[in-house]
């Protein structure tokens, strides 16, 4: 699978471009223990990483991914809340990024490739996160999961780039580590790389819809056929 003629290439965050999971869960057990309950180990909370904080909270809260129909609203926003004092103390911590990320970024930027972040994170943090790991300068726009009414997997997010930048669906190329990054590429009528290596609740990746699936952030290169030569 190659692609052609695309102009600017989307990425989600967590699970694709960095390992947030570290500081997510310990943060997440920071919030429990504030509340006085208990913790859960950081395998688990991995698995319910990706539709944004405020889920997140909410699963830490019910003790699973499926989210208790008996939680207090309340409750969930004082919960949220002290989970985004802690995050921001944590932000970067032991955030880091996967193998050839930084270098794979570097080469399509100075390509002319147009580069995008389009998370669940809530966007408050990406700027502060992208500056501590030196990514900051090489994307163009960034979209969170509040920056808008709605997030992935709904295809608003995606949508909405695509209508700032100018440029087409079809020109644009969605890069993403689980299926709601997949599903909302689909819905925008974009074409989608689905990464192995990520969260995706703990499924295989595969069985999603992506156009392409690859083990190694550095293959995208490969799989883009651009109008003019890579530069190394
Ligand atoms: O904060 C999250 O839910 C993760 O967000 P992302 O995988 O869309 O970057
Ligand atoms: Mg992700």
């Amino acid at each position: 699978m190659k692609f052609t003629n695309k102009d600017a290439l989307l990425f989600d965050l967590d699970g694709t471009l960095i390992d947030s999971v570290p500081d997510l869960a310990l943060s997440i057990n920071q919030m429990l223990n504030a509340l006085d309950m208990k913790p859960y180990p950081t395998d688990i909370i991995r698995s319910w990483v990706g539709n944004g904080a405020e889920v997140l909270t909410k699963r830490a809260l019910s003790g699973s991914i499926e989210i208790s129909p008996d939680l207090n609203t309340a409750y969930v926003e004082k919960a949220l809340s002290i989970f985004l004092t802690y995050y921001e103390q944590n932000v970067c911590v032991e955030t880091t990024l996967y193998p050839n990320v930084k270098s794979t970024l570097e080469t399509l930027h100075r390509s002319g490739y147009r580069l995008v972040i389009v998370t669940n994170k809530p966007e408050q943090f990406v700027r502060p996160i992208l500056k501590h790991l030196g990514l900051n300068d090489l994307f163009e726009m960034v979209v969170g999961g509040d920056s808008l009414p709605k997030r992935k997997p709904d295809p608003m997010q995606l949508t909405y780039v695509c209508e700032t930048l100018g440029v087409a669906p079809s020109n644009c190329l969605m890069i993403g580590d689980s299926k709601n990054d997949i599903f909302a590429a689909t819905a925008a009528q974009m074409q989608s790389v689905g990464l192995t290596y990520g969260y995706n609740h703990g499924e295989d990746i595969n069985s999603h819809g992506a156009s392409l699936i690859l083990d190694n952030f550095a293959d995208i290169i490969d799989a883009l056929v651009p109008a003019t030569e890579l530069v190394d």
